[in-house]
């Protein structure tokens, strides 16, 4: 490492420039505050008119896009003014974090040909004064890349016209608190580690920060991939993958800032804490979040009525899966059963489709019979999903007629006759300002509404394509499908008996979801969303194959970024990063696609991932980042009772320094356990998937609600052998440790796992006993 501290004068110096730069801050977000007020009023003024003009009728399916249309021009312009407004808004909090601090780097520059130096300084965001000069420049803009990548001397940086090379002179790096430099470095590397122990070193504030000021090279390399189809990020726990994907967010919304907008990047993630724990990094950045979602809602939503099975319900109850049935889930779950899928659809003939009768007050309305003759009428050239749409188009057609015949039905008549005045004019809504070319005209419109409503579920039932009993589909699809092998008939059977049964119950498998996902959209062509350009996902040890192709499937023309760690696989055993990613390629189909590695562990202190690291076969290959801290405990009860009153100790010993202490748990039952033993004495809150905030203090959570978050302190709690018997539950262990910043312990009552016990008979120099 090169490192120089500088002289009191440049100090000095440069301290003038941060005030200069922040008077200029201060005036601007003075300025930009009244434009705010400004738009405030202007947006209260077009929503009250909003309200007054918006009047919303769509139960009749004709005048659904006569209405829309109008809705959609008064919401558009509620939503610019709103849109107008936040963005001012945004612009004044970025002034106020600016004057807070400006930059956090300054390289200096010569460009090939020019004699005089040109130093330039990088913050959270650009900031010009009044003539133009920038005084700060994004840390996005291309130039900057050279502070993240760059040694010094000749460097090049990617710009909209191409490469541009520079000689970069000096590099500069600052802590700039309250306007005040704290701290200040110049460097040819691109963070240097005092700085970064500066910020690991600090207490966490419940909620994700941003890390734009000490981006490393690695991580900048998957922050600034724009080409990659497909970019699979294999980093070790508190790499900083999700940082990485945060402020590649902002990295590709700032490059794209016309054609990509915030709900375009879809964002799976592990569940709804890490949800909440990420959502300040991007406004801290001055961009809008991406949109979020956990697989359990996704499901849910394409799901409507079923009660999906969550990855916490099956870790929480199949504990006790054999190998027979590990075997055929991870069949299912696997690339090979979705094209088996896709093939079955695409070559079923229409006499095997389980099409089924619409029914109208219990009578068929169409009949399945009827169903399956215009789609048998239909080409077979047709795709099968272009002749379901066909079909549908003709069944509504079909409804249409009915619609208009029974306008004219004598029932429909007799109600006209007995409509209030109200319910009259209610029924003809808009329509009454254009006149009606006859009374009969007008009697006729009536009772075509009328009808519509009556036969309104029929509708329902068509649009939303239950014509087709995707279940018996993908029952007779399970009949014929051939099975690994090694698969007994006896299992097959009890598959599928077990997949009927649930649906009789109105739940499904989560191992049935991607199958049956896909084999519906294909057979129907709905399900697809080709707005999405960028998916993420988090934690992607966590998903099957199938899933995640259902994802390329629905998504079809968003680039991907997968990332996750092998070693923290909670739910299922994990292929190595190499093999999955050439899975991946095969099922994506994609041109470009591109692995990350990150072996260097920035969460923790020195002696918390020199211990975790050892609970990994292949555990050498983690690097851990120098920080001071003391070794993890391991502290050994024989009874519940005298674990219980340890915890409790340890709990009040670590608040003495710490404002978060988690105590992860193997499961929920065993949360409610701790919960119910320590929180009187505790305080302690007793965490669920429902829950959507962090508080500080005492926390209690199974480890799969961990997933993804870090804590000051964290207690593992009864790490016996018992609990954790054998390898299998090395990714849980090891998920444990590694979300421990600066204190670790591992509670047991009675003897302490084989796994643990291993780390403490070999490298006993890595752990305290208590
Ligand atoms: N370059 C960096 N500068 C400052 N902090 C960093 C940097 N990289 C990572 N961190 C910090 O390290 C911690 C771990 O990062 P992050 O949660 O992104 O890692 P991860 O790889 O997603 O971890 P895991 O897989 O264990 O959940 C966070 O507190 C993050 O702010």
């Amino acid at each position: 490492m090169q490192l120089s501290t500088v002289d009191s004068n440049e100090l000095k110096s440069e301290q003038t420039r941060v005030d200069h730069v922040i008077q200029k801050i201060e005036a601007q977000a003075n300025h930009t505050q009244k434009l705010v007020d400004q738009a405030h009023s202007e947006t209260r003024s077009v929503e009250s008119n909003y309200s007054q003009n918006a009047k919303i009728n769509t139960f009749e399916v004709d005048d659904r896009i006569e209405t829309n249309a109008e809705v959609q021009q008064q919401k558009g312009l509620v939503a610019r003014a709103v849109e107008n407004e936040s963005i001012l808004k945004r612009q004044v909090a970025t002034y106020k974090q600016l004057q807070d601090s400006p930059y956090f780097g300054r390289i200096d520059i010569q460009d090939p040909g020019e004699t005089d130096v040109e130093p330039l300084y990088i913050g959270t965001a650009s900031f010009a004064d009044e003539h133009e000069n920038f005084l700060i420049y994004d840390w996005r803009a291309p130039i900057s890349s050279i502070y993240y990548n760059g040694t010094l001397g000749n460097v090049s940086y990617q710009t909209p016209a191409g490469k541009m090379n520079t000689d970069l002179v000096k590099k500069r790096q600052f802590s700039i608190q309250s306007g005040k430099i704290t701290n200040m470095f110049d460097t040819n590397e691109t963070v240097v580690d005092e700085i970064l122990q500066e910020v690991l070193g600090q207490q966490n504030d419940t909620y994700m920060a941003n890390i734009v000021a000490t981006i490393q090279k690695e991580q900048n390399d998957i922050i600034r991939d724009t080409t990659s189809d497909l970019l699979v990020v294999q980093g070790v726990a508190g790499s900083g993958k999700t940082s990485a994907i945060l402020q590649r967010i902002a990295f590709l919304l700032y490059h794209s800032r016309t054609s990509l907008n915030a709900d375009e990047i879809v964002l799976f993630s592990p569940n709804r804490l890490y949800s909440r724990y990420i959502s300040d990094v991007l406004p801290s950045l001055g961009e809008r979040n991406m949109r979020q979602i956990t697989l359990a809602d996704f499901l849910s939503q394409r799901f409507q009525g079923l009660n999906v099975e969550t990855v916490f319900d099956r870790y929480e109850h199949n504990s006790n899966m054999t190998g027979a049935d590990v075997e055929l889930a991870e069949f299912i779950e696997g690339p090979d059963f979705m094209r088996l899928v896709a093939n079955y659809v695409n070559n079923l003939s229409p006499d095997k489709i389980q099409f089924t009768n619409v029914m109208f007050e219990e009578k068929p309305f169409f009949k399945a019979t009827d169903i399956r003759k215009i789609y048998t009428d239909l080409p077979d050239t047709m795709r099968p999903a272009d002749r379901f749409l066909k079909t549908k188009n003709t069944l509504i057609k079909q409804l249409k007629k009915r619609l208009d015949e029974e306008a004219n039905a004598d029932w429909i008549h007799e109600t006209i006759d007995h409509l209030s005045n109200e319910e009259y004019n209610d029924l003809i809504g808009k329509k009454r300002l254009r006149a009606f070319e006859s009374y009969d005209d007008e009697i006729h419109y009536l009772g075509r509404k009328l009808a519509a409503k009556h036969f309104q579920v029929v509708y329902d039932a068509l649009f939303n394509n239950y014509f087709i009993d995707v279940y018996s589909q993908y029952v007779s699809f399970l009949n014929q499908v051939e099975f690994p092998k090694t698969v007994s008939s006896a299992a097959k059977q009890k598959n599928q008996f077990d997949f009927q049964q649930a649906i009789e119950y109105h739940r499904l498998r989560l191992m049935d979801a991607a199958p049956l996902l896909l084999m519906r959209d294909l057979f129907t062509g709905s399900g697809r969303n080709r707005q999405i350009q960028h998916i993420f996902i988090d934690e992607m040890q966590d998903y099957s194959l199938a899933q995640m192709m259902y994802f390329k499937h629905a998504f079809s023309n968003a680039k991907f970024t997968l990332l996750g760690d092998s070693e923290q696989a909670l739910f299922k055993n994990v292929e190595a990063p190499q093999i999955l990613l050439t899975h991946l390629k095969e099922a994506f189909n994609v041109k470009k696609a591109n692995l990350i590695t990150l072996n260097r562990s920035y969460r923790s202190t020195y002696p918390i991932t020199s211990f975790a690291k050892k609970l990994l076969p292949d555990g050498d290959q983690i690097q851990a980042f120098n920080r001071e801290g003391s070794l993890p405990s391991v502290v050994i009860r024989d009874t519940v009772a005298d674990g219980n009153q340890a915890l409790i100790a340890i709990c009040k010993k670590e608040l003495q320094t710490y404002g978060t202490v988690a105590i992860l748990t193997r499961n929920m039952t065993e949360s409610q356990h701790v919960f119910e033993n320590i929180h009187r004495a505790t305080n302690a809150n007793l965490l669920s998937d429902a829950d959507l905030a962090l508080p500080k203090g005492v926390l209690i959570m199974p480890i799969y609600l961990a997933k993804g978050l870090e804590f000051d302190s964290v207690i593992a709690y009864n790490i016996s052998q018992n609990n954790y018997p054998d390898q299998s539950s090395t990714g849980i262990l090891y998920t444990m440790a590694s979300r421990a910043m600066h204190s670790l312990t591992l509670l047991s009552i009675g003897a302490a796992s084989p796994l643990i016990n291993e780390v403490v008979n070999d490298h006993e120099h890595l752990v305290q006993i208590k």
